[in-house]
């Protein structure tokens, strides 16, 4: 499990690393020095080589300056030819800038240099976890030039302009291809726009771990995903493997019910039981399920309930969907019954079993207050509001349960955004719950596992929901195999 600390959880550690300064464990200023040596690092390896290499370094006022004066020092000492743009000329780190002219770094104020755009490689140290708001006017023009150009572009920390904490990007900022982070993973780089600015992720360890409060967001990796996806042990029968019941589509549309329930045959559910008016379909294509056309009592014992994908919202629909959530099971709300559950809640509110809530930005709205910028905060309010697990979908899906804990995927891709997706993951979900392992990480496993499939369909073109039902046992194979991790492309 990656943990995502907030800037100041981060700004916290650091004060206690500090401390063992002052005890003599560590050495002043080595916080910086190791941000700056796995900086150049990560650089280095990306750039192949360091000779001769064209390096433009935008330098702001504070630390996150500092490091990058420092990191251009290092590649400046293997012969790259490193310029520092001072864009507060009075507030740069003077230790910094020292290392970089002994190593024979050039600098200028902001003006900038002239060869900014013809750059190998640009380092963003404008701001990091001390940034507010968008790029003030002169920072915005640099690394907008700086963007455009071809080099390899590498944020200190946190891309400038992005929060760090939600992702949410104000004004300007500067979208890199590279952000190399310190410490700990923090959340903007992974949800939100934020994600889109950061590209690919890497973390460096400056020893702050043990000073680090536990933190209250995580990414899952494979190998955290594999514990709920275990392979049947010989005492194991349907029963033991997890019993789910699925309440979705209708005779009219039958679509749903079939990729919901295929899809939680197909993640590891011992059993599926099927009830409601679209049974003809789910028996045609899923005989191993058990079908009936009557109400959810009259389907027998199950674990967990998937409720809501095409099967309406009128009064029919309604006293389905309040019988299954008067049950003291977990109940997966999805689709339509987010709209009944919306119109509704008290339906969920007073429930002791877990509930997981799935909307998408439009659905999430119709609870009364739209997503904004901060997707983790926005989660994480209406699940306390509601006292359920709220899961809401994007490019990074979020998990949010109603303590606060939350959880942000790292295997969602755009190939998803197609019909009966959804469906899919109500159904990978189910059978998840059913093993009785708590809501809210089982949810984001069920999200893991989604965007892992959709990843392994879309190698082969773009793909539909049934191509993710089909590929789901290959990728359970694969989540199982050790070694997978988290991050895109994580260095970690
Ligand atoms: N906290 C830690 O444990 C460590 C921090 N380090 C670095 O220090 C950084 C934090 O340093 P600071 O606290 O000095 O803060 P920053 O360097 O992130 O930013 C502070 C400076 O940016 C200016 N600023 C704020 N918002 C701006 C905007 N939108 N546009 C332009 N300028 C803006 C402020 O006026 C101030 O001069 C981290 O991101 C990291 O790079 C590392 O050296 C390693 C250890
Ligand atoms: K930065």
């Amino acid at each position: 499990m990656i943990g995502l600390s907030t800037a100041a959880e981060v700004r916290a550690a650091e004060v206690r690393a500090a401390e063992d300064v002052l005890l003599a464990r560590t050495r002043e200023g080595a916080l910086m020095r190791r941000a700056a040596t796995g900086l150049a690092t990560v650089c280095l390896r990306r750039l192949g080589r360091a000779h001769g290499v064209r390096v433009t370094v935008l330098v702001g006022g504070g630390n996150n300056g500092g490091d990058a004066l420092f990191a251009g020092a290092h590649l400046a000492a293997r012969g790259a030819r490193v310029t520092a743009v001072l864009l507060d000329p009075g507030r740069a780190h003077p230790a910094g800038l020292a290392a970089l002219r002994r190593a024979g770094g050039r600098v200028t104020g902001p003006e900038g240099p002239d060869g900014l755009d013809r750059a190998d490689l640009v380092l963003d140290g404008i701001v990091g976890i001390g940034g507010r708001g968008g790029l003030r006017p002169a920072a915005a023009a640099l690394a907008e030039r700086a963007a455009t150009g071809p080099g390899l572009t590498v944020a200190v920390d946190v891309p400038s302009g992005v929060d760090a904490d939600t992702g949410a990007v104000e004004g300007a900022a500067f979208p890199v291809l590279h952000t190399v982070t310190f410490g700990a993973v923090k959340p903007g780089l992974v949800v939100g726009d934020g994600r889109g600015y950061a590209g690919t992720v890497h973390l460096v360890d400056i020893g702050l771990g043990p000073h680090l409060a536990p933190p209250r967001a995580h990414q899952l990796t494979d190998a955290d995903v594999a514990a709920h996806l275990q392979p049947p042990e010989p005492g194991d029968d349907k029963y033991s493997r997890g019993v789910v019941g699925v309440v979705a589509g209708s005779a009219t549309y039958p679509g749903a019910a079939v990729l919901c329930t295929g899809a939680a045959l197909r993640t590891r559910a011992g059993l599926v039981r099927y009830a409601g008016t679209a049974g003809d379909g789910v028996r045609a294509a899923w005989p191993e399920a058990i079908v009936t056309d009557g109400r959810p009592a009259d389907a027998g014992r199950v674990q967990a309930w998937v409720a809501g994908p095409g099967m309406g919202t009128d009064d029919d629909a309604r006293s389905v969907l309040a019988e299954v959530l008067a049950t003291d099971l977990p109940v997966v709300v999805d689709a339509d019954a987010l709209t009944m559950a919306a119109r509704e809640p008290a339906l969920v509110r007073g429930r002791d079993a877990p509930t997981v809530l799935t909307p998408h930005d439009r659905e999430f709205e119709r609870f009364g207050v739209p997503v904004d910028a901060d997707r983790v905060g926005s989660a994480r309010r209406l699940a306390a509001e509601l006292g359920a697990v709220v899961l809401l979908k994007g490019d990074a899906t979020v998990v949010a349960a109603p303590d606060g804990t939350a959880y942000v995927n790292a295997t969602g891709t755009s190939e998803l955004a197609t019909a009966g997706t959804g469906d899919v993951l109500a159904g990978i979900l189910g059978a998840l719950l059913a093993t009785g392992t708590p809501a809210a990480e089982t949810a984001a496993a069920a999200a893991h596992l989604h965007g892992r499939t959709g990843q392994l369909a879309a190698e082969r073109g773009p793909l539909i929901a049934g191509d993710l039902v089909r590929r789901l046992p290959e990728t359970v194979g694969r989540v199982r195999e050790p070694g997978t991790g988290g991050l895109r492309d994580s260095e970690a």
